[in-house]
């Protein structure tokens, strides 16, 4: 069973590379497995090194989205892909809107080791 952690960094890690290319969401949403039983709506990529984004954790803790008080903001902006699924996509055949930015993002941590599980927002 993928751990929290490992499903985090399927889904929204992408070190190493910042791509310029408006296929890069259609390619790697399916490729990180988020095009199976549905097309997932919104997902971003962050191309940091993950120890970059694991030390987001030691941020002082804000409230998620969801209420809960285990959310950090990075102390820097981070060059991100915002893939956003198009009006005109129709499952199984899911079509992303590509966008690169440099946000601040918000990720929520649990566990001991204290890692990031869930990706909040890009601000
Ligand atoms: N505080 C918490 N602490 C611990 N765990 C918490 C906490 N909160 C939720 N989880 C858990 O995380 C899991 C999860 O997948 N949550 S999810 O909201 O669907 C993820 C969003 C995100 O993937 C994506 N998105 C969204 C915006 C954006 O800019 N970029 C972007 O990528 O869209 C998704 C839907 O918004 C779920 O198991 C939930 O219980």
């Amino acid at each position: 069973k993928e751990s929290r952690t490992m499903r985090f960094q399927r889904q929204h890690m992408d070190p190493g590379n910042f791509p310029n290319n408006p296929t890069y969401c259609n390619v790697m949403m399916k490729r990180r497995h988020m095009t199976q039983g549905r097309c997932k709506p919104v997902n971003t990529f962050v191309h940091e090194p993950l120890v970059d984004v694991q030390a987001v954790c030691l941020e002082r803790n804000i409230t998620c989205k969801n209420g809960q008080p285990n959310c950090h903001q990075s102390p820097s902006s981070m060059r991100v892909t915002d893939c956003r699924l198009t009006s005109g996509s129709k499952y199984p055949n899911c079509a992303y809107r590509t966008s690169q930015k440099e946000r601040y993002i918000i990720v929520a941590c649990e566990g001991n080791p204290y890692v990031p599980v869930h990706f909040d927002a890009a601000v």
